[in-house]
C-alpha cells in the first residue's frame, strides 16, 4: 500500500494514515515500487521496449523508470477486470456504494500524502493538489450516492401488458488519462464506471504514472473485488492495445484533439462507447459593466491554475475597449505577484510545468506571439528558482500578451501553459462572433453585471461548460465536457450515468399473441 511507497522513499517512512504532516520535500523522493496494478496488487511488466524515465518537474530529477505494459500485461489486466465485473455487476447499488464511500473515506484520511505525491510527479502547487484530491473524493462520494438510485422504468401498456427497462452496466471500461490532473482524472473516470457496475482498466499518462496506482490500492483497501480497478502503464502503444481489445466495452479518454480522433477511430472498429474530453481554446468575455476586480480574478483563474495546463482555460480574454486599460493594468500587476517556486511550499501558487519539452513548447508560443506583433505585458520567460535543488526544474513566469489579434497563433491554438492572450472588443454581437470562431468548444466565460446579458450571451456561446462571473469552478454535481471538436459525452453530473450504462427494454405480454400471419 502507500506505506510501501513511503518506505521506498529516501525520507523516513510515513506510517499509513499519518496525521497530515509534511513528509516530502522536492528532490527527496525515489519511487521504487511497481507502478502497474491488476488483480488486486502492484505488478511489474515484462515488456522490454519503450522504457522511459519519469521525472520530478520541480527539480528535473528522475523519479523512476516507467514500466510500460505490452499485450501480455494488458490481457492480464483486462482478464482481471472481466473477472471482477462478473461479481461487481451483480451487486446492488447499495452494496457498491458502501465500498465506494469507504474508498472516499480513505482518500480523505490520506489527503496530504496523496497530494504530496501528486505534486512530486506533476509539479503543481500543494495548494492545488489538495483541491484535486478533494475533487476526486467528492466525485467518488457523488457517484456512490447515485449508485443507490440506479433503476429502470415500468410502462403500462394496453390489455394489461407492460414493459420495463433495466439499466445495465457496459462491462470492462478503459480510462486513458492526461498528465495535468492525474489523480482527479482517474477518479472522474472510475467513479461513474464503478457506480454503474462496470470494472475498469486505467492507463495514466506516461508522464504522470504514480498516483493512479494509489487509487487502485485505495479501492482494494476499501473492499473492492480484485480486478475491479486496474492500472496499466505505457504510452500510445499500450493505449492502442486497450482501445482494440475485444473485451473492452468503452473507452473514456482525456487528452488532445489529435489523439482523441485516433481513439474514436480505434473504438469504432468494435463499435465501442467513447467519452472524449479533449482540448480547448476557450473565450472569456469581460463587458464594460463588469466588476473589474472580480473580472481580473476570474481571468487569473481562467489562465493560471496548474501552471496554465488546464483544458478548459479561458485563454482568449476579450475585454470591452472602455475598461481595457484598467483591466490590463490590474491583471498584469496580479500576474507579476504570483509566487513561483517549490510546489511543495504553502506560499507557492505556480509550480513547475510538467516536462522540459512542454516548457520549451509553451515558451515557443510566446516567441511566436512576439513575432506576430503581440506585446508581452509580463512574464513569458524561463524562471530559475534561487533554491539550488530546483535549478533543473521546468519553470516559467506567467505571461500576459497584449495587442493580440484574432489571426495570431497565440489566439488560435491551444498553448496549454500560463499564457493569457488579451483582446479588445466593442459590441456584444462582434465579440460573440469572434468567441465562437473556433473548431473547439470546451468552455467559455462571461463577466457582466447585467443578468439578461449574461444569460443571452451564454445562450449564444458554442461551448459545453460555461461560467458566469467566475471561471474554472467544476463541482462534481455538474456535467463537464465540450461541444464541437472539444469532445463527446460528459464527466461528472447525473448525465454521466448514461455514458457508463445501457438500457434493456423488456416487453411482457399478458394476453395471447395477436399474429398477422
Ligand atoms: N477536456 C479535458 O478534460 C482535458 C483535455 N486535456 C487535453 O490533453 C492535452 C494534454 O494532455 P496530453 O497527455 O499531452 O494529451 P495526449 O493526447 O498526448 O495523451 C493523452 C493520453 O492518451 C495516450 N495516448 C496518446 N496517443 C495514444 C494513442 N494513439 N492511442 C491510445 N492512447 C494514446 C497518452 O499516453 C495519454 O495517456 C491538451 O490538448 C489538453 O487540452 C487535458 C486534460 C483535460
Ligand atoms: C478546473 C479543472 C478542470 C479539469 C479538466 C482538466 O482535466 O483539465
Amino acid at each position: 500500500m502507500l506505506h510501501r511507497l513511503a518506505t521506498s522513499l529516501r525520507r523516513p517512512a510515513v506510517p499509513l494514515f499519518a496525521a497530515a504532516v509534511r513528509c516530502l520535500s522536492s528532490g527527496s523522493v525515489d519511487i521504487k515500487v511497481p507502478l502497474n496494478f491488476w488483480a488486486g496488487k502492484r505488478r511489474t511488466s515484462q515488456e522490454k521496449c519503450n522504457k522511459e524515465n519519469v521525472y520530478e518537474p520541480a527539480t528535473g530529477r528522475v523519479l523512476c523508470p516507467l514500466e510500460p505494459c505490452g499485450a501480455a500485461e494488458v490481457n492480464q489486466a483486462v482478464e482481471a477486470a472481466k473477472s471482477a465485473f462478473g461479481h461487481w455487476s451483480k451487486m446492488s447499488g447499495m452494496e457498491r456504494a458502501k465500498i465506494m464511500i469507504e474508498a472516499a473515506h480513505i482518500i480523505e484520511r490520506r489527503r496530504e500524502e496523496i497530494a504530496e505525491i501528486e505534486v512530486v510527479n506533476n509539479g503543481k502547487s500543494i495548494t492545488e493538489a489538495r483541491l484535486d484530491v478533494d475533487s476526486a473524493r467528492l466525485c467518488i462520494e457523488y457517484y456512490a450516492a447515485l449508485a443507490t438510485t440506479l433503476a429502470g422504468q415500468h410502462v403500462q401498456l394496453p390489455g394489461g401488458s407492460f414493459a420495463y427497462t433495466r439499466r445495465e452496466p457496459l462491462g470492462v471500461c478503459v480510462g486513458i488519462g492526461a498528465w495535468n490532473y492525474p489523480f482527479q482524472i482517474a477518479a472522474w473516470k472510475s467513479a461513474p464506471a464503478l457506480a454503474c457496475g462496470n470494472s475498469m482498466v486505467f492507463k495514466p499518462s506516461p508522464v504522470t504514472p504514480v498516483t493512479a496506482v494509489l487509487l487502485a490500492e485505495i479501492y482494494a483497501m476499501a473492499g473492492a473485488p480484485e480486478g475491479l480497478y486496474n492500472v496499466v502503464q505505457g504510452g500510445q502503444e499500450t493505449g492502442s492495445l486497450l482501445c482494440h481489445h475485444p473485451d473492452v466495452a468503452k473507452v473514456s479518454f482525456t487528452g488532445s484533439v489529435p489523439t482523441g480522433k485516433k481513439i474514436m477511430e480505434m473504438a469504432s472498429k468494435g463499435v465501442k462507447h467513447v467519452t472524449l474530453e479533449l482540448g480547448g481554446k476557450s473565450p472569456l468575455l469581460i463587458f464594460q459593466d463588469s466588476d473589474v476586480e472580480n473580472a481580473v480574478k476570474g481571468a487569473l483563474m481562467a489562465n493560471f491554475l496548474s501552471q496554465g495546463q488546464v483544458c478548459s482555460n479561458g485563454t482568449r480574454v476579450f475585454v470591452h475597449k472602455d475598461i481595457l486599460p484598467e483591466f490590463v493594468e490590474e491583471v498584469v500587476k496580479r500576474t507579476r505577484a504570483i509566487e513561483i517556486g517549490d510546489p511543495l511550499l504553502e506560499s507557492t501558487r505556480m509550480g513547475a510545468l510538467v516536462s522540459r519539452s512542454h516548457l520549451e513548447r509553451v515558451l515557443s508560443f510566446v516567441d511566436q506571439a512576439k513575432k506576430e506583433g503581440a506585446t508581452v505585458l509580463c512574464g513569458g520567460e524561463p524562471f530559475v528558482p534561487s533554491d539550488p535543488k530546483l535549478r533543473g526544474g521546468y519553470y516559467m513566469t506567467p505571461c500576459v500578451l497584449g495587442n493580440c489579434t484574432d489571426e495570431m497563433t497565440c489566439v488560435k491554438e491551444e498553448i496549454f501553459g500560463p499564457v493569457m492572450s488579451v483582446l479588445s472588443f466593442e459590441s456584444e454581437e462582434e465579440v460573440l462572433l469572434r468567441a465562437n470562431d473556433t473548431d473547439l468548444g470546451l468552455a467559455a466565460g462571461v463577466f457582466t453585471s447585467d443578468v439578461k446579458r449574461a444569460h443571452r450571451v451564454v445562450e449564444h456561446l458554442k461551448a459545453g461548460s460555461c461560467f458566469i462571473n467566475n471561471y474554472n469552478i467544476t463541482p462534481v454535481e455538474v456535467p463537464f465536457g465540450g461541444f464541437k471538436m472539444s469532445g463527446i459525452g460528459r464527466e461528472n453530473g447525473q448525465v454521466t450515468i448514461e455514458h457508463y450504462s445501457q438500457l434493456k427494454s423488456v416487453y411482457v405480454e399478458m394476453g395471447d399473441v395477436d399474429s398477422l400471419f
